[in-house]
Parts: C-alpha cells; structure tokens; sequence
C-alpha cells in the first residue's frame, strides 16, 4: 500500500553517523566510492501486526544477516510495508521481537524510537522536501552534526550517487532517476547500519528502472550497509536480492536465493509468483499423476493423494512437426524475441499456454506438437508445503 510519509524526522531515521571514518576514493568525475558502514543484522522474531482487528501480520520470523541485500516479495497487501515500518519504527508491532545485532529494540517492554535505531529508510516517492535544496535534503538526517561537518558529509553522499553537482538545485528540477539518487544518498548520509527501501524504483521510467537499479545495488555493496527493499515484481528481486523473502497474507512462504525459490518453490502459490504457468489438478496413482501434458512422476506422495501441478509456460515446447501430444494453435501473440501461444490440447478444458523463441514454428502453422521439459513440470501435495520436481512421462 502507498501511503503518504510523514515528512518529520522520521522520514529519515539514522542522524549522526556510525562514527566510522569516511573511506572514499575518487574513482572518476561525477562519482566516489561510498563511505562503508558498519552493516547490522536485523531480526523480526515472531511478529504479529494488526489493524481494526484484522491481523495483517501472523508471526514472521526473519533475519536480515549483516551487509545483505533481502528482498521482502509479496503480493498487495501481504504485509511487506507494515513489516518495514515496524523495523524502522514508524509502528509498533502487536506482539513479537524486533533486534538490532541481537539487542531487542522493539518487544513487549522496550520500543527504541526511530532516531536511535541507525535505521535508514528510503521511501516510494522519495518524499524529498520540495522547499529545501537538494543539500539540505541530505542534511536533513544529519542534524545532530555541526552545520559545516553536516554539510561535508552531505556531500560526500551527494559525490557517492554523483550528484555533488546538483547541490543547489531544487529537487523539482531533478529528473525521477536523479531525485531517486538523492533520496539514497539522504538515507545513506547518516551511514546506517540497516538500509530499509519501499519500492524504491516503482515511479522510474522502465527504461530508467534497470540502470538506476543497478547503480542502486553498486552503491549498497560499497557501503556494505544491510539492505530490506520491499518489491512486488520477482523479477526485481531476483536482480537485487542475496536472498528473497516471500510474503502471503502476513505469512512468510519461503526464504531463500533467487535460485531455491525459482527452482524449487515451497508451494503453487511461490511457483506462480516467480514463473508463469498452466495448472493441473491430479490425484496420485501407482507413484505417478497424470495431467493432459504426459504423466508426471510423483514419488514420495502418498496414494490417493490430491496434487497441483505447474507447467512453466517456458517448459513447453511447441513444434510444426510429428511428436506425442497434438496441439491445435489457437492464438500467438508475437512478443519480439518471444511469442505467446495458446493451444487447445486433448483432455484440457482450458488451452495450455506456452512462452516459444518467435522463430520456432513458421507463420500460419495450425497443427502442432507439444513437449515438456521434465525441469519445468512441479507437483505439489494441495495444501501441503512439500514439493516435488517431477519427470515426466508421455502417456502415449
Ligand atoms: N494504517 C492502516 N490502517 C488499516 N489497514 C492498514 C494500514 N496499513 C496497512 N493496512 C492493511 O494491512 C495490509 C498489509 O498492508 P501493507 O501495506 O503492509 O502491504 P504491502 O504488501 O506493502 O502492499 P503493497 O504492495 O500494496 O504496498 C493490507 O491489507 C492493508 O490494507
């Protein structure tokens, strides 16, 4: 959810640095190397948050290890704001711990307010003030230095994001990328120990995203700061995160790489969030399922079993000539490097849908053959956390 930040001195939250000398050397005109920070562990232990008595948090239990890069991933409304706001300490959670390096800072007696965890915290919007240039904007997490120190620090960060420039500027005359710079370079000024980020590329240009994204995660890793940056796009993630964090309904789903939640999801929920897919209902028998597009494996399920399987789109093959499973083309959409097609396969209500290279089946093909990479097909028990990567085999 969106909301408007409070514009005090929360919005940003650490304000007299760690202490730690600056280590910066100049490596070209427009940018040094950021400052490294002292890199925090932060720990939510069994966190529960509600509003009107809906419980919009169920006991998440996470630790963002020293100088990583998590990723909280979720669907609208999964929670993943309330739990960055909870660790910067805009609120307070319902019950559960909050650690900072394994000292509590949030719990049943203790609350340490926002401007003494060393917490930084990028928002949305940016939520620079309009009314200050854009030094004072970076100053402003600053103020418990003297002025000039302030100021010398200020723009150290401004140098970091490349910036030193624009320090007189007014942030309306910055462009979307570069007034995302000085937002990170307001909540890195006071060298936080955890950098918290909430969809912190979601108002830049989609040709913007993918350059700023990066330069982004260049200047994380020289701080070595601990980073928690909220996204709802996998994709995103998976280019950001040392490790993703998957939320459902104030729930964690899973908590791994990019790599163990792509390849091995916890369930159909997490496969449908990393891939796009078709989805079967099967009931194992004799150690396998059967599903319109072969016979999966189902080793380990118990007999009887009711599964889901999911067929990655990109799993699925589809060829002009002979094979296994007629396919009858009921739509493609060319895409540039790839195209979308629909086809209409035996023993299926529903097309199956697959994601081809554009240049494998020629133009105005209606008949076609379907095959499957045995990677791409999972099954899981329906309603159980257990999966399985299955094989597949055809059935005729
Ligand atoms: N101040 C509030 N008052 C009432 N309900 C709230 C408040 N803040 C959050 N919620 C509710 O809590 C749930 C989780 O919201 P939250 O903003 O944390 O989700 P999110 O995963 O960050 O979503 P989005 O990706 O849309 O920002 C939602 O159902 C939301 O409506």
């Amino acid at each position: 959810m969106h909301r408007a930040p409070c514009l005090h001195a929360s919005a940003i939250i650490g304000h007299s640095g760690n202490g730690m000398g600056a280590q910066t050397t100049q490596t070209d005109n427009s940018r040094r190397t950021a400052g490294v920070t002292f890199a925090a562990r932060l720990g939510f232990e069994e966190i529960r948050h509600g509003y009107h008595g809906r419980e919009t948090l169920r006991g998440v239990s996470l630790t963002a290890e020293p100088g990583e890069v998590l990723c909280l991933l979720g669907p609208s409304g999964s929670g993943k704001t309330t739990l960055l706001r909870i660790a910067a300490g805009i609120e307070a959670q319902s019950s559960g711990r909050l650690l900072l390096n394994d000292r509590e800072v949030a719990g049943p007696s203790v609350f340490v307010p926002p401007e003494q965890r060393g917490i930084g915290l990028m928002f949305q919007d940016f939520a620079l003030f309009p009314h200050m240039s854009v030094v004072e904007n970076v100053r402003f997490g600053l103020t418990a230095m003297p002025a000039r120190e302030g100021t010398a620090e200020a723009m150290l960060a401004l140098e970091r994001v490349g910036l030193s420039h624009y320090a007189q500027k007014y942030p309306h005359a910055l462009s979307g990328g570069e007034q995302q710079r000085v937002a990170l370079a307001r909540a890195l000024a006071p060298r936080p120990g955890v950098l918290l980020m909430d969809e912190p590329f979601s108002g830049l240009d989609s040709r913007l995203k993918d350059t700023i994204r990066a330069d982004t995660l260049a200047i994380l890793r020289e701080t070595r700061a601990t980073a928690v940056v909220v996204t709802h796009d996998a994709e995103e993630a998976m280019r950001m995160a040392d490790r993703i964090a998957l939320l459902r309904d104030g729930k964690l789903v899973q908590v791994g790489t990019s790599d163990d939640l792509y390849r091995r999801p916890k369930d159909l929920f997490a496969a449908a969030f990393f891939s796009e897919i078709n989805e079967f209902s099967g009931v194992v028998r004799n150690g396998h399922v059967s599903t319109p597009l072969g016979v999966a494996e189902a080793n380990g399920m118990a007999e009887g079993r009711e599964v889901s399987i999911a067929v990655r789109l990109s799993g699925v093959g589809v060829s002009a000539d002979s094979g296994v499973i007629p396919a009858r083309v009921v739509s493609r959409r060319f895409l540039g490097v790839v195209e979308l097609l629909e086809l209409a396969i035996p023993g299926s209500e529903r097309p199956v849908r697959a994601r081809i290279r554009a240049d494998i089946l020629p133009p105005g093909v209606r008949d076609a053959t379907i095959s499957v990479n045995p990677q791409d097909i999972l099954v899981f028990e329906k309603d159980s956390e257990t999966p399985y990567i299955g094989e597949t085999k055809n059935t005729e």
